[in-house]
């Protein structure tokens, strides 16, 4: 029997949810959602609070390929996504942190009005709901502060129970002060720079991860107008021949336990939301993108659209490690982040590398404009380059620009890593017309030497945090790199030597459908509808169009339930 729904949403994830569950409020209207993946609402290796990992490589994983990363050490990364209900959100590492406020206002700058700090501040607050930390974590130096949460929203939000609550946090806290970088007493304010102890996306009281389904999904489970189709994978939409504009009409699927696909059709709009690996995957399929990508796989265009897939940005992340003092053994969830800004880290040299920086702009764009064949433009790129010059290297109001996590675990500190702009872009094409091939995914790890170069400052800046009192007093031998691999003064062809070996994606690529103006490249408009088609949007990490310091989810919780308001503001 045919089947059809007024709004037809691909990808069960982390932002297919949340337009699931907002568009269902409406008992008028009836949403399908297409995922590829199954419940996992009663698997362990997502449901645990003290499980990070425990995911990886099984079969909610996609564990998608890079290609060949030629200037990051001639090695391909894994890009792991969830493949489930909830989407990436069952197997992430659960950190709540937002975005620095300046950073959602540039999305406005670039030319998409209405998409600023301001206005999605509100859906942060929309999509959460604040559980308050117990008297020992707040003893222990968790803070939060009011105004800047919120408390009646689906997705709890909260401290792990198994947070260590010993006395770590002071000591760091007057480390890090020794080293300029402040206590911030909440780091979701819009304000991310120093140290804090940040929040998860957690139900406390069951000790459980809050993800996706959790949040958005199996509360509202039973409503008629909704229908959630699992194990099912989208193939391409269809258009309806007769309409002016390209209109899509439904989409294609088969579910994983037959080999017949058939069509779900839609009256009203197709929602692609199945990540920022998946959805520009899908334009494409349907015909929508570059016409010399599509005709190589005989795939007739239906709309031009050259830079579906392009601006493709992402993160490295590298660990080091060292021992306890004395064997000092330590257990619990850690939760320590700093947030350094780029004169934190580069000390007085900060004047000369923002000069040099600058300087390297036309050449970084010309170079990332080169590797996408000019389908990105050098010109349009200079002025994104611009603005994330200006966002990192300000004086008044720079943001962060680098992510350090301290994980003390048994005899071991860990520290995972991360700097958080860089400029090199990379590209996601399909390699076939057959759906469910793997990809081309190209993110151009370390294309650039700023790439190079804040990764292996903020490496640096972590050997002095380690000797720095009274951290320094808790901690005994480098373990990785140890200064042996890398000594105390290295080159940075040294730094670099060890690092490439050692780097993974940091699992936040963004912006394959980029929301921005049409002439600058842009894939989706401020509606998030995809130019040239009259009822097709694209919903998730594809359509940010810069990176953001924070982690993802509560950011895209908060453009999804914009969005969300948005369609029905349509209706
Ligand atoms: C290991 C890891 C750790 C991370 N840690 C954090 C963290 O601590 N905090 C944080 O905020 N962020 C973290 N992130 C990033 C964050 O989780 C993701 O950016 C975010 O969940 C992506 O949401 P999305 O809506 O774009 O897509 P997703 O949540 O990935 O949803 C896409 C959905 O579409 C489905 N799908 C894809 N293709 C098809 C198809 N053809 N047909 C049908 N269904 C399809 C997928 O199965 C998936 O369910 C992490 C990511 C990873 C991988």
């Amino acid at each position: 029997t045919p089947v059809s729904y007024d709004y037809v949403i691909v990808g069960a994830g982390t932002s297919g949810l949340v337009i699931a569950n907002r568009l269902s409020e409406l008992s008028n209207v009836t949403v399908a959602v297409i995922e590829a993946g199954d419940s996992v609402y009663n698997n362990v290796n997502v449901s645990s609070t003290t499980g990070y990992g425990l995911a990886f490589g099984t079969e909610i994983d996609w564990a998608y390929q890079t290609t060949n990363q030629s200037f990051g050490g001639d090695v391909v990364q894994t890009m792991r996504a969830g493949k489930a209900i909830g989407g990436t959100s069952t197997i992430n590492g659960m950190a709540y942190t937002r975005a620095e406020d300046i950073q959602i206002d540039a999305w406005e700058a670039l030319g998409n009005a209405g998409w600023s700090w301001e206005v999605l501040f509100p859906y942060y607050k929309k999509s959460q709901q604040l559980q308050v930390p117990t008297e020992a974590q707040a003893a222990a130096g968790v803070t939060y502060d009011a105004a800047d949460n919120g408390f009646n929203g689906p997705l709890k939000v909260g401290w792990n129970p198994a947070l260590n609550v010993g006395d770590v946090h002071t000591v760091l806290n007057e480390t890090y002060a020794a080293l300029g970088v402040q206590w911030n007493e909440d780091v979701n304010s819009g304000r991310m720079v120093g140290y804090n102890r940040y929040p998860s996306h957690i139900d406390v009281a069951l000790n459980v991860r809050e993800d996706a389904g959790r949040a958005y999904y199996y509360p509202i489970a039973n409503r008629t107008n909704l229908h959630l189709y699992p194990n099912t994978l989208a193939h391409r939409m269809t258009w309806d021949t007769t309409a002016q504009i390209p209109t899509a009409n439904g989409v294609v699927v088969q579910a994983v336990n037959s080999t017949t696909p058939y069509t779900i059709s839609a009256n009203k709009e197709v929602i692609l939301s199945a990540g920022a690996l998946a959805s520009p995957l899908l334009l494409e399929l349907s015909g929508v993108g570059n016409p010399a990508i599509l005709s190589k796989y005989n795939i007739s265009t239906v709309v031009d659209l050259p830079t579906v897939g392009e601006n493709l940005q992402d993160q490295t992340n590298t660990g080091l490690a060292i021992d306890t003092a004395d064997n000092t053994s330590y257990s619990g969830t850690s939760d320590y982040v700093a947030y350094p800004t780029a004169a934190d880290i580069f000390g007085s040299e900060i004047t000369n590398i923002s000069a040099t920086v600058l300087a390297a702009l036309p050449s970084y764009a010309a170079t990332v404009a080169a590797a996408s064949g000019n389908v990105t433009k050098a010109s349009d790129l200079l002025s994104f380059f611009k603005i994330q010059h200006e966002l990192i290297f300000s004086t008044t109001h720079p943001v962060p620009i680098a992510e350090v996590l301290l994980t003390p675990s048994g005899t071991a500190v860990d520290c995972e890593y991360w700097a958080l702009l860089p400029f090199a872009r990379g590209n996601i094409h399909i390699t076939s017309a057959t759906p469910g091939v793997p990809a081309a995914i190209n993110p151009n790890y370390y294309m650039l030497d700023w790439d190079v170069t804040g990764q292996i400052q903020v490496a640096k800046f972590i050997r002095e945090i380690f000797a720095t009192a009274p951290f320094a007093g808790l901690l005994g031998t480098e373990t990785k790199p140890g200064f042996d691999v890398v000594p105390q003064n290295a080159t940075t062809a040294q730094w670099q030597a060890w690092n490439n070996g050692v780097y993974r994606s940091n699992f936040h690529p963004v912006a394959t459908a980029a929301m921005m103006p049409k002439e600058v490249g842009g894939v989706v408009d401020t509606s998030l509808k995809v130019y040239g088609t009259a009822n097709v949007r694209v919903i998730d990490a594809s359509v940010l169009p810069f990176q953001v310091c924070g982690h993802l989810v509560s950011t895209l919780y908060a453009v999804a339930e914009r969005a969300a308001d948005l369609i029905k503001s349509e209706m």
